[in-house]
């Protein structure tokens, strides 16, 4: 589904926690949601998912209004951090209900993802850990086959393994069966290889919207002796550095022309991706 957003602010009384966010998501992607504690992420995804209503602002999905509009939000699947199905009985209710709720579930896969991730029907979801409510919300957002499927750090809760095989279960049934999918996440380096297209907002608003390739290119990583390291850096935004030995690595953030490129190759030193961390610090103000 393609998602427009126009001048979208959203308050909650006193605080502005949307502050004229203006995007436009293609469909059949996998967008990339960061940003810091408290800037936003959570508020975009409730309005897109018409849990909340817009303060101020357009918002439209496939071209239609979201808000209090079932022909539109039952074709989109936001799945939250703890899970959506706390204390809702058993797994076997989760799934009832969510297939109840979603026009493009798919049963079959439903089964074969409750077993990947060891969960069965009759577990009561109110005394399943952490990491296996986790898991159910993402068997729901995965079984939900939405075409706007929204993931809002819901797998934080699941240990690296489960992650990994959420990842690769995402990954695969996407290509499979292309969808636009959002997910927001503070895990930047585990996630980011899923992402085509990365949006970052800062105090409730867009800083920057950009292809992942495009965005990590305009940071990299230079390496080498230290001595020449530094030469090289000298005048450039250093991102940050790490040593280990004689061998130095610096992150520096804007292009590098064809020129900078050879006079790195002549002086011995290697050039190579940053990370996406590195750029979301940056990005986003450095530490606070
Ligand atoms: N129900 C609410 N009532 C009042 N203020 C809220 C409510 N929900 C969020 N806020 C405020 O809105 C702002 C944005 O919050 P939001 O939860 O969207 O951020 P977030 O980017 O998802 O944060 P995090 O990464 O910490 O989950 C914050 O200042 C927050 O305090």
């Amino acid at each position: 589904m393609r998602v427009e957003v126009r001048d979208l602010v959203l308050r909650y009384g006193e605080t502005t926690a949307l502050d004229g966010i203006t995007l436009s998501l293609a469909e059949h992607k996998i967008y990339g949601l960061l940003g810091r504690n408290g800037s936003g992420k959570t508020s975009l995804l409730s309005v897109l998912a018409g849990f909340r209503r817009e303060s101020e602002g357009v918002v439209r999905v496939d071209g239609a209004p979201v808000f209090e509009h079932a022909p539109v939000t039952s074709r989109i699947s936001l799945i939250r951090d703890a899970g959506e199905t706390t204390d809702i009985g058993t797994v076997e209710d989760a799934l009832f209900f969510a297939e109840w709720l979603r026009r493009d579930w798919d049963a079959g896969f439903a089964d074969t993802l409750l077993e990947r991730f060891a969960l069965n029907r009759k577990m009561t979801v109110k005394t399943m850990s952490k990491g296996q409510r986790s898991a159910l919300g993402v068997i729901i957002g995965l079984a939900g086959r939405a075409p706007l499927t929204m993931f809002d750090e819901s797998y934080l809760g699941m240990d690296a393994p489960s992650r990994q095989a959420f990842y690769d279960v995402l990954l695969a049934d996407y290509m499979a069966r292309p969808r636009t999918i959002i997910m927001s996440s503070h895990l930047i380096e585990e996630v980011s290889p899923l992402f085509e297209e990365v949006v970052i907002i800062d105090a409730g608003r867009v800083v920057v919207h950009e292809e992942a390739q495009a965005l990590l290119a305009r940071g990299t990583a230079v390496t080498g002796a230290a001595a020449p390291v530094d030469a090289f850096t000298e005048g450039l935004t250093v991102l940050g550095s790490r040593q280990l030995g004689a061998t130095k690595s610096a992150m520096v953030y804007g292009v590098l022309d064809d020129a900078r490129r050879r006079e790195a190759a002549a002086a011995g030193l290697e050039l190579g991706p940053i990370d996406m961390q590195d750029l979301f610090v940056h990005l986003t103000g450095g530490p606070r």
